[in-house]
This record gives structure tokens, C-alpha cells and sequence, in this order.
């Protein structure tokens, strides 16, 4: 099964990375990429074949589509032509539905969306994936081998595409920022900034370690940290007198109009 992967951008690289760690053929790969000089970097790290966007489509059994929701309208009208039923296109671009595909490809061509995460460049991904309306279990089996290779993949229906859009997808780029906004503090409070980001760091991954290792509630892990009258407690009242989690909840809602925007083309 050849799979074709048009727009390498971070995504589509970190797709590309992922299949081929999992031991896909890098014969059995393709890309689909405009500019000569990023053309020449992936065939050097990835001896990877790139290709035109409509060669990808022509030859591929799946194509993964991974340019920006904003590029998707025109990509399609150039490759429908290449099209056949039959064929598997795997979307990853926020807020694109199933149907604004199928509205632009022969009929017959199977088509899953996905929203992955970048967490998949150490195979620590979580991909969400759904299926359109001509798609049968093989089609999704394959959507999810493919998102498989760089870690969890979960099938859901597609009306929770845009929310899981703005938990997962975007998800990464909050906890990166908590992670900053942590370092500059433990700055603030004179550590040099190499001690700061090592604490945080490992913090993080301690705290996610234990949040999947021991399956307890957040609430239940939070409160263990927090001693009666101690710094923890002190802490968190900032937090909640900053409005943090209403922060979060007004982030998210953004992300999920946004993700609802795109598929309107703006
Ligand atoms: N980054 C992330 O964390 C996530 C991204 N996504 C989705 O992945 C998609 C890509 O995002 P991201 O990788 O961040 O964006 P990038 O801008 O890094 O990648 C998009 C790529 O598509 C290429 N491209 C644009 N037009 C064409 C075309 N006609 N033919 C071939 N390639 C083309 C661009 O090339 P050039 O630069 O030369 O224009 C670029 O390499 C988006 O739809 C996004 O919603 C989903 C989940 C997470
Ligand atoms: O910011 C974005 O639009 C993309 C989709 C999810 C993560 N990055």
C-alpha cells in the first residue's frame, strides 16, 4: 500500500518521520512538494521520492493531505483529476470537514479526517480520527495504522472534530506556554535559567508519568501536593484569583470557533 503525503510542512514531516521510524518502505512513500529546496532536504533525510501533487495522487493508494485548512480548496481542484474510487484520503487539517472534501473529489473516494498533534515526533502523539461518508472499516483501519506509528489514535465522531481540535491538537502549544511561563518565574525568583528549565521540565514529565501511570484523578494528584496552610495552597489561590482555569476554558472555546471558521475558508 503506497501512501503519498502532500504539504511537508512541521506536520507533514512529522507524519512523513513517524512511518518511516515504523518501519514503513520508504519506496512505498511519497510527497507531494512545490518548492525545489525543501524537495531536496526530505529526499536527503528521508530518501524519500517527491513528487508533483498530482503524480501523489495518481500513484498513492492513501493520500495524506497536510497543507493549511486556508490551501485545502486549491489543492483538491488540482489533484481531483487523479482521483478514483477507491482511493483513501486522510485529512489532518483543522476545521476541514469530510463533506468539503467529498464535495471536491470523484465520488467513490474514501476520505477520514484526522486531527494529530506535533507530540508525534516522539511517537507520544494523540491523533483523533473520523470517518466521512464513504469510508468503510478498511479505510479507517488504515487512517489509524497510519496515525498508530507515531502513538495513540482514538476514533471519534466528527461532530467533536473542532473540540478535540482545541484540546489535542492545539494542546501542546498551552502546556509549552504554562512551561515558559514556569521558567520565567523560577527566573524571577533568581535561579539561574538552566536550573529553572530543568525543574520544569522534569516536572512536566513527572506529573504527565503519574497522571497516565497511575490513572488517578488530576484532582486527587493536585491535592496531595497541597498541605494544609503550606506553599502549594498559596500558589493555587493565585492561580484561581488570576482566573487561570477560566482562562483556559475561554482558550479553548477560541480554538474551537476558529477550528469552525476554517472550514468556512476564512
Ligand atoms: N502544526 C500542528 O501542530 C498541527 C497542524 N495540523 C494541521 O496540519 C496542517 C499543516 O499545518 P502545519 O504543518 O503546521 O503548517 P505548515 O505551514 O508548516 O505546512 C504546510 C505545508 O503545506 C505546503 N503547501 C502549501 N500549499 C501546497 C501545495 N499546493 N502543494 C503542496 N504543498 C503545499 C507548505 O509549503 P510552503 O511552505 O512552500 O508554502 C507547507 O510546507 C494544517 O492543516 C493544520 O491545521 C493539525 C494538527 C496539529
Ligand atoms: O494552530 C493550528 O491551526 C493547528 C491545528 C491544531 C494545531 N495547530
Amino acid at each position: 500500500m503506497s501512501t503519498a503525503i502532500i504539504g511537508a510542512g512541521v506536520m507533514g514531516e512529522t507524519l512523513l518521520s513517524g512511518l518511516v521510524r515504523a518501519g514503513r518502505r520508504v519506496d512505498q512513500l511519497m510527497v507531494g512538494e512545490k518548492r525545489s529546496e525543501r524537495a531536496r532536504e526530505l529526499e536527503d533525510r528521508y530518501g524519500v521520492a517527491v513528487v508533483s501533487n498530482r503524480e501523489a495522487a495518481a500513484k498513492a493508494d492513501t493520500v495524506a493531505l497536510v497543507v493549511k485548512p486556508q490551501d485545502m480548496a486549491d489543492v483538491l481542484a488540482e489533484i481531483a483529476p487523479d482521483l478514483r474510487a477507491g482511493q483513501l484520503l486522510v485529512s489532518l487539517a483543522a476545521g476541514i470537514t469530510t463533506a468539503f472534501i467529498e464535495s471536491r473529489v470523484p465520488a467513490g473516494v474514501a476520505v477520514v479526517r484526522v486531527m494529530p498533534n506535533t507530540p508525534a515526533l516522539v511517537d507520544e502523539g494523540m491523533a483523533a480520527i473520523a470517518p466521512g461518508s464513504h469510508c468503510d472499516e478498511s479505510h479507517l483501519a488504515e487512517a489509524e495504522s497510519l496515525m498508530a506509528s507515531t502513538g495513540k489514535v482514538l476514533r471519534i465522531p466528527e461532530k467533536q472534530m473542532d473540540a478535540v481540535t482545541a484540546i489535542s491538537g492545539s494542546g501542546p502549544a498551552y502546556i509549552f506556554f504554562v512551561v515558559e511561563s514556569m521558567i520565567e518565574a523560577g527566573v524571577h525568583l533568581g535561579l539561574p535559567r538552566a536550573t529553572a528549565t530543568e525543574l520544569v521540565v522534569q516536572t512536566l514529565v513527572g506529573s504527565a508519568t503519574m497522571l497516565r501511570e497511575t490513572g488517578s484523578h488530576p484532582v486527587v494528584l493536585r491535592e496531595q501536593v497541597t498541605s494544609p496552610g503550606g506553599t502549594t495552597a498559596s500558589a493555587l489561590r493565585e492561580l484561581e484569583i488570576h482566573k487561570v482555569r477560566a482562562a483556559f476554558l475561554a482558550a479553548m472555546e477560541a480554538a474551537r470557533n476558529r477550528s469552525r471558521e476554517l472550514a468556512e475558508g476564512s
